[in-house]
């Protein structure tokens, strides 16, 4: 983050469900959550600047997909942290919307970030944030987590690995409410209990390749060009796992090193110019 007197930079990382399990569904419809977050140095910027009313400005590769409405998750966690006080907010739109990688809720928990400073106020809580979705309260403290209930009990991992990861989206937007809605199984195993140390990358990635999203197959389902995607990423040499993020489209690879990585993404690119692709690291606050 960087700042000024009357000015706040903040990051938006795109986030990464390492895996996803879905364990359960409750009264309300909300499902069960037991999945490992992380987040990638690709992402969104959001620029806060003290001013007497509150207004949004967006530019960037995917402003055109964001209407200028009122319910934009940048105005709604601006009016969450108060109600009464201005600012001048620009958001830098470089993911793709309704991907699987929580676009929306990381720039609402890049602005919460920047306001808290910008107007000297305490970041509100992850049972505040959670009305505004469910993926904001993990997004309000990059690095590695474990994410469980509907999205609201965090427990902090520490710092994710270093990793080389490829990010790709075939260009279409998934409904999340129709992804979960697809689900044949709500009542998945949880994670077990025995995840090695991250920083034992091999054996982390190894057992991680163990897990599921649970998501992937009502994902399938619904946008068949997804298992082309996951295709894609399989062939490319150094893959060392690749999976869904969230409930899609977007798909990961974890991949052995940075240049069998950049090579993985020019290989897709040239293959899939309609495709976004993009190759980065780990991102911790
Ligand atoms: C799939 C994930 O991306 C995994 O990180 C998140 O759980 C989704 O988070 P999100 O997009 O912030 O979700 P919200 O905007 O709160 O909810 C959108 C819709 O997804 C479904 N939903 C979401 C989260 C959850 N734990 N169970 C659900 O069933 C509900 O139908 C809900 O109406
Ligand atoms: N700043 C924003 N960026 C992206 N989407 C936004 C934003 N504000 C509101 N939205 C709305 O939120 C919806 C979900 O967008 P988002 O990009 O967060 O989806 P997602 O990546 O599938 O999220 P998740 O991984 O949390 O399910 C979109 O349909 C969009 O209309």
């Amino acid at each position: 983050m960087t700042a000024s007197k009357d000015s706040v930079t903040a990051f938006a990382p795109a986030k990464l469900n390492l895996c996803l399990h879905v364990t359960g569904q409750r009264p309300d419809g909300y499902h069960e959550l037991d999945s490992l977050v992380m987040f990638a140095a690709t992402g969104d910027t959001i620029t806060a600047t003290l001013a007497d009313d509150l207004s949004l400005t967006i530019d960037g590769p995917f402003a055109d997909s964001l209407s200028m409405e009122a319910d934009n998750l940048v105005l709604r966690a601006a009016r969450l942290l108060d109600p009464d006080r201005g600012a001048r907010i620009h958001l830098h739109k470089a993911l793709p919307v309704a991907a699987g990688i929580g676009g929306g809720s990381s720039d609402a928990a890049a602005t919460l970030r920047a306001l808290a400073t910008l107007w000297d106020m305490p970041l509100p809580t992850a049972a505040e944030v959670l009305p505004l979705g469910a993926d904001i309260p993990v997004c309000m403290h990059p690095g590695l987590l474990r994410m469980e209930g509907i999205g609201e009990a965090l427990t902090p991992l520490g710092p994710a690995p270093m990793l080389d990861i490829v990010l790709v989206n075939p260009g279409i937007a998934l409904s999340t409410p129709e992804v979960f809605k697809g689900l044949r199984c709500k009542d998945n195993p949880p994670l077990p209990g025995d995840m090695p140390d991250p920083f034992e990358i091999d054996s982390w990635v190894g057992w991680l390749a163990e897990q599921r999203n649970d998501l992937q197959e009502p994902a399938i389902a619904a946008a068949p060009v997804i298992g082309e995607v996951l295709e894609a990423l399989d062939a490319q040499p150094g893959n060392q796992l690749v999976r869904m993020s969230g409930s899609g489209a977007t798909c990961f690879g974890i991949f052995e090193d940075a240049a069998t990585r950049d090579a993985a993404a020019a290989a897709i690119r040239t293959a899939r110019p309609d495709w976004w692709v993009a190759a980065s690291e780990e991102w911790n606050l």
